[in-house]
């Protein structure tokens, strides 16, 4: 019988209704609470199921208020790699052999667990990280699904496979995990993406060395502590903090390593697939890589499409947590006749936009940190020499904060082969470019490195029909914003440079984390 049969329909985590008082009440007794119980504190790293404390720490900072050190975590060193990695690796002797069903128990109890402390991880999230109430409750709703979905997916790759069958033959295909995957992850979902790609692993039976970003890892973190809670074996997922030279390149080039899950930058997305595909002394594989990485995704809008509704997904999906999403819109592709009208509609709702910390609920809060906010700041300058400026543009000053806020900054007419046009910036800025007809925005959209998400804005089910032909994205979205994919609905995962096309969520990235055996038995 199917594992899958006896379970109920899966529905998505409701998100929290903030507008009602009582529930935006309950939403800052948790900062309260995570700010009495976790400020200044210090977090091991977790080897084997063992707390490892370490003198060695760095502070984790909150990016409202850079001079605030919310709490800090280990400078993990080689050996504590080391004994990550062997942790995994022995933990992986038992847990390849666990029952899918176990597994699968596990996970529906951890996000029993995280639904009830769903409000004080959102507190979490907006002191690493900087997200406002609604964004970081969205991510953490999504990591409650994640937890329900691979759920599903333990038991459902758990089935084997139908094959041909033989007179004098039992033949089954079968579906194995591979061993000890390394997840790192970025720091702008420092929940729902280290979760999914450690769920995708451990869900499968491998094991897991986790190395979150060090701007966010305490999100991660009591993650891995709800999965103890749940029931988790020690040593199936092992937790790392550190400097990148310490923890990037040894942890990618380990031999015990069978795969290294990614998500992050181009970059570092690259530097990792080369590295992995060098064979080490007494590895016995080539190394499987999941890197998923940036974006520059773009939304047209044709002149029949209903502008209004384009106006507001472009402004929710390029300013949404300021920008730093990799499924952000950062070009607006609009046909000449509607351009002009398009563009005020966006600049005016834009202008709107309350800038200040996500703490209290502004709608854009700051960037990440000083650095990037400077980082910014140097590419709209440059970006006046090629574009107009028409919202924006400028670092805002929020009293009583120092972190990095920009505004909400606008460039029109926007040329294709401008840094604006082309380069992911990361942050909340917007290029605004013109095209002749609709065919010759689609052409646009493509014009890209990357392939991650896209919108389409029309009313013609002729041009409609044409976008999902010729939108060369992974996630693609007709009528509606580009960000904000759900788990277990839009599995989510870009072309060209954005990665390796692993979909998270959906319904093939299990496969990413198992091999299959065929096994004949003559009778
Ligand atoms: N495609 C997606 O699903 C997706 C999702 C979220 C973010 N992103 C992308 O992530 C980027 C932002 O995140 P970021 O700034 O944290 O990315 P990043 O590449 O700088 O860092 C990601 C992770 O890699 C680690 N790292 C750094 N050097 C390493 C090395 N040499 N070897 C191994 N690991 C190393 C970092 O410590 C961090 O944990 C953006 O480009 C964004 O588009 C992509
Ligand atoms: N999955 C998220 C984006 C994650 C990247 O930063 C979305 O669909 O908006």
């Amino acid at each position: 019988m199917s594992l899958i049969a006896g379970l109920l329909p899966f529905t998505h985590e409701a998100y929290f209704d903030f507008s009602c008082p009582e529930v935006a009440e309950r939403q800052r007794e948790a900062f309260r609470y995570v700010r009495q119980t976790y400020l200044g504190r210090s977090f091991p790293l977790i080897l084997g199921g063992e707390r490892v404390e370490l003198t060695d720490t760095f502070a984790v900072t909150n990016p409202a208020q850079n001079a605030e050190v919310v709490w800090r975590f280990p400078k993990a060193q080689r050996e504590h790699l080391e004994r990550a990695v062997s942790a995994a690796a022995e933990a992986y002797e038992t847990w390849r052999f666990s029952d899918p069903l176990q597994r699968a128990t596990i996970l529906k109890r951890a996000g029993q667990l995280l639904r009830a402390r769903r409000m004080e991880l959102n507190a979490v999230m907006t002191l690493e990280n900087g997200k406002n109430w609604t964004e970081a409750d969205g991510e953490v709703a999504e990591s409650v699904d994640h937890f329900e979905i691979f759920a599903r997916e333990a038991l459902k790759w758990a089935q084997p496979k139908p094959v041909e069958p033989m007179p004098d033959e039992h033949v089954t295909m079968i579906y194995e995990p591979i061993g000890v995957v390394a997840v790192i992850s970025p720091w702008n979902f420092p929940s729902a993406i280290p979760l999914g790609m450690a769920l995708g692993a451990i869900a499968a039976g491998n094991t897991v060395v986790l190395k979150p970003a060090s701007e966010a890892p305490l999100s991660a973190w009591l993650l891995l502590e709800i999965l103890e809670q749940a029931g988790l074996p020690k040593g199936v997922v092992n937790f790392l903090t550190g400097e990148d030279d310490q923890m990037g390149d040894p942890l990618v080039d380990h031999p015990r390593v069978r795969m290294v899950a990614f998500t992050g930058s181009k970059e570092i997305g690259m530097r990792i697939y080369e590295r992995a595909s060098r064979v080490q002394p007494g590895q016995i594989w080539l190394k499987r890589v999941m890197a998923e990485m940036g974006g520059k995704d773009a939304t047209v809008v044709c002149a029949d499409a209903d502008l209004d509704a384009a106006a507001t997904g472009i402004v929710q999906a390029a300013f949404g947590y300021a920008g730093q999403k990799c499924s952000a819109c950062s070009r607006a592709i609009v046909e000449d006749s509607v351009y002009d009208e398009v563009l005020a509609k966006v600049v005016e709702r834009a202008a709107q936009l309350r800038v200040g910390p996500g703490e209290e609920a502004f709608e854009v809060g700051p960037v990440i940190e000083m650095r990037q906010g400077e980082r910014l700041l140097r590419a709209i300058e440059e970006g006046k020499q090629q574009a107009k400026l028409v919202l924006g543009g400028e670092r805002v000053q929020v009293e009583d904060c120092d972190g990095a806020f920009i505004q909400p900054t606008i460039f029109s007419e926007v040329p294709r082969d401008s840094r604006l046009f082309r380069e992911e910036l990361f942050g909340p800025v917007l290029a605004f470019t013109r095209a002749r007809d609709w065919q010759h925005a689609l052409e646009l959209a493509n014009d890209s490195e990357f392939g991650l998400t896209g919108s389409f804005y029309s009313r013609d089910p002729h041009k409609l029909d044409e976008a999902r032909r010729r939108f060369h994205v992974g996630n693609l979205y007709l009528n509606r914003k580009c960000t904000g994919a759900l788990s277990g609905t839009h599995a989510f995962g870009g072309y060209n440079l954005s990665g390796t096309g692993a979909k998270v969520g959906g319904p093939d990235y299990l496969f990413w984390f198992l091999q299959s055996k065929t096994i004949a038995q003559k009778y």
